[in-house]
């Protein structure tokens, strides 16, 4: 479902757009539909009351708790059930964070994720995404939203502009506390410096080397990582947030000296903020995670070169923390193709 398509069966109720607002807020906060303030404002028209009960077992039902895996690290990951019963994943992260999954699967397939081996099955429509919102403020606070769990928001523009344009305005969540994350797209950049509500942008980079990028990401647009940093620097600039700069460390692909100088040469005197994290295995993949005190001299010697690294784990590690891999266990694993052979040129 779209944010549109319940604004106008509001309208068409004959809710006026104070009433439609109105209506929103309650839902983005997990509220009933009808909360709204009791003496300010006017009432909701008789035919929108009527509604609600209707409206609001159809908006319950965009996005059902399927199961929840806590974690040790205090996130908590979460399958949830759309209309059709496809499922995605959505994390709840330390400090009121929330990750949200715009599409099943991902037609990007970058060969290190696990969302990524299926293709992209559907889009998640935009009061899809914020039914993850809503399900989890029924848990607890949300203050800050990342694109981050499955699918590459580029790639469902329409649906994921519709729910930060809701979150940042009823949904009540400060702009810089949506970020958008994508491998990059020139419609990303064209679209959101245009936008009301403009999101943090994360970029995942992954290497400094156009040849690795395109292999490690084989179906992401070809914009060499010189360019991305550049049309990075310019929505930074314009906004005031940072890039986030996503790297997933994978032992010896991309966790070399010559990707360290490589990334120095990119980002020095960047407003960007370098976030590694450590590769989660998924099975069957030729992947190795670096050990940790490896990872961990690596952003400190990048601090030291006078770039902002921060090292991340993935957040429930314990509970299949990987985007996409839940989902994948609890379809089954077996139903699963054989993995073709990937080779890997070594930077
Ligand atoms: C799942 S993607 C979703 C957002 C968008 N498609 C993107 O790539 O930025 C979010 C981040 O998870 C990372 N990721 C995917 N698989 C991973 C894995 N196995 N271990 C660690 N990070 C992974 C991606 O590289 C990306 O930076
Ligand atoms: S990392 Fe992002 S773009 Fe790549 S396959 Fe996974 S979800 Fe898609």
């Amino acid at each position: 479902m779209r944010i549109e398509h319940l604004r106008q069966r509001l309208a068409d109720l004959g809710a006026k757009p104070v009433h439609i607002q109105r209506v929103l807020r309650a839902w983005t906060h997990a509220l009933p539909l009808s909360a709204g303030p009791a003496r300010r404002g006017p009432n909701l028209p008789q035919a929108v009351l009527d509604a609600l009960p209707a409206l609001t077992a159809e908006l319950d039902g965009l996005a059902r708790l399927h199961s929840e895996h806590p974690a040790e690290d205090g996130s908590a990951r979460l399958l949830v059930q759309l209309p059709d019963g496809q499922t995605v994943e959505s994390v709840l992260l330390p400090r009121d964070g929330l990750c949200v999954s715009s599409q099943v699967g991902c037609a990007v397939g970058c060969v290190f994720c696990m969302t990524g081996r299926d293709g992209l099955l559907r889009q998640v429509g935009s009061a899809e995404i914020v039914a993850q919102v809503v399900l989890a403020r029924r848990q607890r606070a949300v203050k800050k939203v990342v694109f981050m769990g499955m699918g590459e928001p580029a790639h469902n523009m329409e649906n994921v502009i519709e729910a930060i344009q809701l979150l940042g305005t009823e949904g009540g969540i400060g702009h810089k506390n949506l970020v958008f994350s994508t491998v990059g797209d020139h419609r990303v950049f064209e679209r959101l410096p245009t936008l009301t509500v403009k999101p943090a942008l994360a970029l995942s980079l992954h290497t400094s080397r156009a040849d690795l990028r395109f292999e490690l990401l084989p179906k992401a647009p070809r914009i060499s990582p010189d360019e991305l940093v550049e049309l990075g620097e310019t929505y930074a600039r314009r906004t005031g947030y940072p890039i986030q700069y996503q790297w997933t460390l994978i032992d010896g692909v991309n966790d070399t000296p010559e990707e360290l100088d490589g990334i120095v040469r990119l980002l020095a005197g960047k407003y960007a903020i370098m976030n590694m994290i450590p590769y989660n295995a998924v099975p069957d993949l030729p992947f190795r995670r670096p050990a940790w005190d490896k990872a961990a001299d690596i952003a400190r010697q990048l601090h030291r070169r006078g770039i902002l690294t921060k090292l991340r784990n993935s957040a429930g590690q314990d509970v299949e923390g990987g985007c996409g891999q839940l989902r994948a266990r609890v379809l089954g694993d077996e139903t699963r193709p054989a993995e073709a052979p990937v080779k890997f040129v070594r930077g």
